[in-house]
């Protein structure tokens, strides 16, 4: 079984990554991980903190000459900004009073945080509860993209919305949606994309925040990874928790998943057909490539809500933790938007949960022996 584990606060001396149950004899390109993490850092609406931060890995464990050796996978992301914060960060000896943030943010994890784990400072939270662990997940992310290129699977991802601009809904060709590389705001349509930046421009300047919806897509996935014979099997479910993980994301839907509510079922379900030379086939995708839990051949197509930055510049009303007095939120330097930076993280994260159901349809010690599995698979 794949798993990942994260470590690391905001502005900590590092942040740590942990990948258990990776094959062996996988050939890791880390040019690749940098451009996927430097992926992660742009996108029109990011804050001051991008300026600082150019994120790197450091591997540790798991990997020798350049090839996965089957044993956990350590490494580390250092966080530049440490070096600024590093008298109230550091692990044994740091001035706790100085930065001290008694205002919660509403939409934070400040004040329940704080509640839970019985903290004065809901530094303590925000530390950890920041997307910055997110760089983590991207990284373990490349690291299951450059297995899966092995098995000819291909994703990618485009912003289809910020706040109220938004792309029309159809499905796209992967050439398309790669065009979205070069734009600031990973919109497919520059005019759009064009509208999507004055809008985020309108927000800061109104000390506001947005959010928005990305989209999802994988293709060439084999028949039937993942299962309808128990709940915690199916792929739709599987997908939905790891993005429904990542910071900020408070909707996920696949295919037409809310759109197809409103239909009847007569113009929602992708109807089968065969020719020979073609085997069996769909001519629509409406399900977004999984059916009873598992996909169906065709690439998978997952959208995802984000919902506005909880820190506005223009700040919110809250209440003091230690007095009870209403005050006004805290003022942490922000992004305005991350939208086009979640995109990526959404892209890695459910790439890993196909990473992790690969490994359990084809063998998980070592790319030979997935790659025979996979191939006696495609056989039949
Ligand atoms: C890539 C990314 C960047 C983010 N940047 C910020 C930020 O600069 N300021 C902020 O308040 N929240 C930011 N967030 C959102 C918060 O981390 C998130 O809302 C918070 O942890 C509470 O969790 P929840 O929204 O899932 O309930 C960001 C989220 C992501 C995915
Ligand atoms: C550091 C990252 O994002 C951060 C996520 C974040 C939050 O509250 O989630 C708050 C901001 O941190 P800071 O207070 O240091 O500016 C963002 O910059 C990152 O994505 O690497």
């Amino acid at each position: 079984m794949l798993r990942i584990l994260t470590a690391g606060e905001s502005h900590g001396k590092s942040l740590a990554g942990i990948i258990e149950g990776f094959p062996s004899n996988v050939a890791i390109n880390i040019d690749e991980i940098h451009q996927d993490l430097a992926r992660r850092q742009q996108g029109y609406g990011r804050g001051g903190r991008m300026k600082i931060e150019q994120d790197r890995i450091e591997i540790l464990s798991g990997v020798r000459d350049g090839k996965t050796l089957g044993s956990p996978i350590a490494f580390l992301i250092r966080n530049k900004d440490y070096e600024n914060w590093e008298s109230y960060m550091d692990p044994m000896e740091a001035d706790t009073e100085t930065k001290k943030v008694t205002n919660p943010r509403p939409g934070h994890a400040d004040l329940i945080g704080a509640l839970k784990y019985g903290f004065e400072d809901v530094r303590n939270v925000l530390e950890r509860s920041s997307a910055r662990e997110t760089a983590v997940r991207v990284a373990a992310g490349s690291f299951v993209k450059q297995l899966l290129k092995n098995f000819q699977i291909q994703s990618a991802v485009h912003v289809t919305a910020i706040g109220e601009i938004a792309v029309n809904e159809k499905p796209r060709s992967f050439e398309e949606i790669w065009e979205a590389e070069d734009s600031p705001v990973r919109c497919v349509d520059p005019v759009i994309g064009q509208r999507m930046m004055e809008t985020i421009d309108a927000a800061k300047k109104e000390g506001d925040s947005l959010g928005g919806i990305f989209e999802i897509y994988i293709q060439g996935l084999p028949v039937g990874l993942g299962s309808y014979v128990q709940w915690d099997r199916k792929l739709d479910a599987k997908l939905a928790y790891a993005l429904m993980s990542i910071q900020a994301i408070k909707g996920v839907e696949f295919g037409y998943g809310f759109k197809n509510a409103q239909k009847p079922g007569s113009q929602v379900h992708d109807e089968i057909f065969y020719e020979k030379e073609k085997g069996i086939y769909r001519v629509t995708n409406h399900a977004g490539g999984i059916e009873g839990g598992m996909t169906n051949g065709q690439p998978i197509v997952i959208r995802c809500a984000m919902k506005p930055i909880p820190t506005l510049c223009k700040p919110l009303r809250t209440i003091d933790i230690q007095t009870g007095e209403a005050v006004e939120a805290s003022v942490e330097r922000s992004d305005t938007c991350a939208v086009p930076a979640a995109s990526v993280v959404g892209e890695m994260a459910a790439l890993t949960v196909i990473g992790e159901e690969f490994i359990r349809k084809f063998g998980g010690d070592s790319l030979e022996e997935m790659r025979q599995r996979w191939k006696d698979c495609k056989s039949i």
